[in-house]
């Protein structure tokens, strides 16, 4: 489970404390996720979200993040909103790590994915890249090209070890994807990580987006190309086209995407599936024996990544005109 560091009743409610909350009724430890520490705080106030932030999210990123969520709140995004203890400060400390009360948010995160649900990604993302538009701050993206080229150099020598031809398969895609990467496309403030298990829905309406801790500055339609890679394929490996043309027309209806966009989205398809394969063989590799959070499968990512190498262009995603075209 995703809790790496242990909170004692004497810890909580000394950092309770300091905030309007009420009395602590109960906190558990959150089983999903993978990066963080998060618990279920339970005050007299209502359910909370308690985050301890560990290893890959960096201290000095937090600002932003917690600046981007209260952005979004504002600007109507359904998304946690931090909350301040009473001197006005949300990001404190708690057993020596970054910590936040965020906003509860209801509803469940799809187990089994329907097209519907990717229609209505597509809408939210869309909205999400129009609200981060007057955003002032900015963080670079720290798994872009340099970052999954350091990422492939601490598991090149082992990457055979989790399939025959791993590491010549990466060199070759870094290499291509250095070559063909594109420029100079819309940019703005992406989620970066809007996989099913950091969206909510309550019945059949998409209720709300959680866990921004990746987010950072890159081409928008990127983030259209993780959702694609995240939502769009089945638990087969078969890519389902209609799931993919229902997120990306349901996002243009509210962001259009112009020619040079669609016509990236091959490579940014690519690019995003070596990004997870690598972050994923990276901690498939270094992961601590006895560790509660099970690792997330690479060879997932080498699939779908071998599936977006085969595509020529748009009209292999089985797009139609009204998705590959005009804007
Ligand atoms: N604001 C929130 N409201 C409700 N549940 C949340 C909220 N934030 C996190 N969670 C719960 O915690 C789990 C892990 O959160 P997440 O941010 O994805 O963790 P990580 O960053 O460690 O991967 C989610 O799947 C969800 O069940
Ligand atoms: N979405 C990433 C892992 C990050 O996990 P999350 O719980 O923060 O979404 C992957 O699938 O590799």
């Amino acid at each position: 489970m995703a809790v790496y560091t242990e909170v004692t009743d004497e810890d909580l409610s000394t950092f309770a404390a300091q905030y309007d909350l009420g009395a602590v009724l109960s906190c558990k430890g959150i089983a999903e996720g993978v990066e963080n520490s998060n618990f279920l705080l339970v005050t007299e106030s209502g359910p909370y979200i308690l985050t301890l932030y560990e290893k890959r999210t960096r201290k000095e990123d937090l600002p932003f993040f917690l600046g981007l969520m209260e952005h979004l709140a504002d600007k109507g995004i359904a998304c946690p909103l931090p909350v301040a203890a009473r001197d006005g400060v949300a990001l404190r400390e708690l057993c020596g790590r970054p910590a936040v009360i965020v906003t509860f948010l209801a509803g469940m995160w799809p187990r089994r994915i329907t097209p519907q649900h990717c229609a209505q990604l597509g809408e939210a993302l869309a909205r999400l890249h129009l609200a981060v538009g007057d955003f002032r701050m900015e963080r670079p993206n720290a798994l872009a090209l340099p970052g999954w080229k350091d990422l492939f150099a601490k598991s090149a020598t082992r990457a055979d070890e989790v399939a025959p031809g791993l590491r010549a398969t990466l060199e070759a895609e870094l290499a291509a994807l250095e070559a063909n990467w594109p420029v100079g496309l819309p940019s703005g403030v992406i989620h970066a990580d809007l996989f099913p298990d950091n969206v909510f829905f309550r019945g059949d309406s998409l209720s709300g987006l959680i866990d921004f801790y990746f987010a950072c500055n890159d081409f928008l339609v990127y983030d259209v190309a993780i959702c694609i890679n995240a939502w769009c394929f089945e638990i087969d490996g078969s890519f389902n086209a209609t799931k993919a043309r229902l997120l990306l027309s349901n996002y243009r209806k509210v962001r259009p995407l112009s020619r040079e966009e669609l016509d990236a989205l091959p490579w940014l398809c690519r690019g995003s599936a070596v990004r997870f394969l690598l972050t994923r063989l990276y901690d498939w590799l270094n992961h601590p024996p006895g560790a509660f959070v099970r690792p997330k499968d690479p060879l997932e990512y080498l699939r779908k990544l071998r599936f977006h190498q085969s595509v020529r262009g748009l009209g292999d995603y089985f797009l139609d005109d009204s998705d590959a075209g005009r804007t």
